[in-house]
């Protein structure tokens, strides 16, 4: 181990076999590590206590411990806590705890239940402020055990939504979870059972793709990295979450001009849904396109021209292509023009330069799976937007008739998985909408992007985000032109993921009101989007 070995990596996750493989000449024979973890299980737990019921002295907290090392830094943690006046429980969920942290707590005062369910309920009759989730690691495997299942089941009933869809808050207690919540797919993010969400966690070295991944992260709550001194393990990682570094936007010089920018070339819009191409063409032009050249039909260009007199509704040579948002699959004469221009993009035809970046959105994305199968094969530089329900079609549709289905449920299960399919199946890079975002790009790791404010969730929030994407897709698409070359997963991928930054960013800022977060529609966005713009280039 070199001695510039990195201990931290605050937006990387790891497969679990990697990190425990990493940690384990450092770990063996010593709790010098397990010590250093449950201090700062603690520090989290006394501020939570201090956020909940202004200190610690007095408080009641339960800690659930299994019989791993993640139990084990919870019994030490526990027992710091009871070192600091704190009335703590535990409720073990084996016969076989580890003996070292088993003795310190239980001399340090903490009070190891002979009945843990009793425990839980005890904890719950008296109105306890702190769980300490410290039942699983990255030691486990599958949704938890009965044993562990029956100490959470109470605490669930506390917490508003359904087990899978409960949410931390809203309850009159505060969950510490150690590493990441006990239950979650600690590798995909999945729920293969019953989660305690928590709200917040303490996890170790790294992030863990649970804390990444929809929809397990969702359940992590405010997530803290703690450096402990282990080292990170090398290789790729399996997720990023890119949320520090400062974004690659363009900051245009003297010489550029509105070529050198990048022309956005839109295909957006109908008679059913004409306000699409006016929020695509507002989020490209919001994001520094040198120009948006509009093609649609006449009342979308009249209601796009109207409040957005830069637009260029005339044909002309664009370095990135936005295909599809608001357009009507079942209008056919705009459904063959977008095939058109799609194929175009993929290499087949003259509409456009071969191999053109493209954004495939909404009304384009049901094109796809014919022109694959017919041998149309996607580049990275081609971006899939869907949402999960389209992402499901598009999968079910290339599958082929017969073939075992994806359906929306499915999708939104397991969304890691379904991105890297979709990825697999087409060579595009693909950007599956929701909260987080994921971008899938074949051979990368999953890019996991926080999306904004839940109000960001609104019509047409979409077709603004294509049009980001359209912006900085073409700008990036003037350098590749230039080198006479098709850029790779690896320059596609944070175009992708700054274009989301921005949106997410654009919507918190729309949506901020006095400290708290309000409605907003999806043009307040797009307008938000040159404040984005200098927040992350400030990296604030
Ligand atoms: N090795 C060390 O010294 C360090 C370990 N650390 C902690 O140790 C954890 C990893 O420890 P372990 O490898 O012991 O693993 P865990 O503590 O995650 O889990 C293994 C234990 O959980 C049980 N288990 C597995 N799957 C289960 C399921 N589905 N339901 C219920 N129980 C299940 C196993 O029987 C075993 O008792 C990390 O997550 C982290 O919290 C950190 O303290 C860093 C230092
Ligand atoms: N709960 C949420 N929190 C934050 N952003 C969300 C949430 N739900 C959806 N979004 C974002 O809103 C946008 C919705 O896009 P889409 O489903 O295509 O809608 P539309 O077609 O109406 O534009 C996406 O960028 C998505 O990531």
């Amino acid at each position: 181990m070199g001695a510039m070995s990195p201990t931290l990596a605050a937006d990387e996750a790891w497969p679990a076999a990697l990190i425990a493989a990493a940690e384990a000449p450092l770990t063996a024979g010593t709790d010098r590590y397990m010590r250093a973890a449950a201090h700062a299980v603690a520090a989290a737990a006394l501020h939570e206590l201090g956020e909940h019921r202004g200190g610690a002295a007095g408080a009641r907290v339960l800690a659930l411990a299994g019989g791993g090392h993640n139990g084990a830094d919870t019994l030490l943690a526990a027992a710091a806590l009871a070192r600091r006046g704190c009335a703590v429980s535990a409720a073990l969920a084996t016969d076989h705890p580890l003996p070292g942290a088993l003795h310190r707590a239980r001399a340090a005062g903490v009070r190891i239940a002979d009945s843990p369910r009793e425990a839980v309920g005890g904890f719950l009759e008296a109105g306890g402020d702190l769980v300490l989730d410290g039942l699983t690691g990255i030691g486990a495997s599958g949704g938890l055990r009965p044993r562990a299942a029956a100490l959470i089941a109470p605490l669930l009933d506390r917490t508003a939504g359904s087990a899978a869809g409960a949410r931390a808050g809203g309850r009159p207690f505060r969950v510490l979870a150690v590493d990441l919540p006990s239950g979650t797919g600690v590798d995909d993010g999945t729920l293969p059972g019953p989660v305690l969400p928590a709200d917040r966690t303490v996890t170790f070295t790294c992030l863990k793709a649970a804390l990444c991944l929809p929809p397990a992260c969702r359940l992590a709550g405010r997530v803290e990295v703690v450096d402990l001194g282990l080292p990170v393990p090398q290789g790729p990682p399996i997720v990023v979450r890119p949320t520090r570094s400062r974004p690659a936007l363009p900051s245009p010089g003297p010489e550029d001009h509105k070529y050198t920018r990048g022309v956005v070339g839109l295909w957006a819009g109908s008679e059913s849904y004409p306000g699409a191409g006016l929020l695509a063409a507002s989020g490209a032009a919001r994001a520094g396109a040198g120009m948006v050249r509009l093609h649609a039909p006449r009342r979308v260009e009249d209601l796009v021209l109207a409040a957005r007199p830069e637009v260029v509704p005339a044909p002309g040579r664009c370095q990135a292509a936005v295909l599809g948002p608001g357009t009507d699959p079942a209008d056919a004469p705009r459904a063959v023009e977008l095939r058109t221009v799609l194929s175009a993009c993929l290499g087949e035809g003259a509409a456009l330069r071969a191999g053109a970046p493209a954004v495939i959105d909404a009304g384009a994305l049901p094109l796809l799976a014919d022109l694959v199968a017919r041998g149309g094969r996607c580049g990275p530089q081609h971006l899939l937007t869907p949402h999960a329900g389209e992402a499901a079609a598009v999968l079910s549709a290339l599958a082929g008739a017969g073939r075992p289905d994806w359906d929306r449920t499915r999708v939104e299960s397991d969304p890691g998985r379904a991105a890297l399919r979709l990825s697999e199946l087409t060579g595009a890079t693909v950007l599956l909408k929701g909260s987080p975002t994921l971008i899938a790009s074949p051979g990368r790791p999953l890019c996991s992007v926080p999306a904004g404010p839940g109000w960001a969730g609104t019509a047409g929030s979409g077709d603004v985000l294509a049009g980001i994407l359209g912006a900085l897709l073409a700008g990036a698409a003037v350098a590749w032109e230039e080198g006479d070359r098709a850029p790779g997963a690896h320059e596609v991928v944070p175009v992708a993921a700054a274009a989301v930054r921005l949106h997410s960013r654009a919507g918190r800022l729309a949506s901020a009101q006095g400290g708290l977060s309000a409605p907003i529609v999806a043009m307040d966005i797009a307008d938000a989007v040159p404040r984005a713009w200098a927040a992350l280039l400030a990296g604030s």
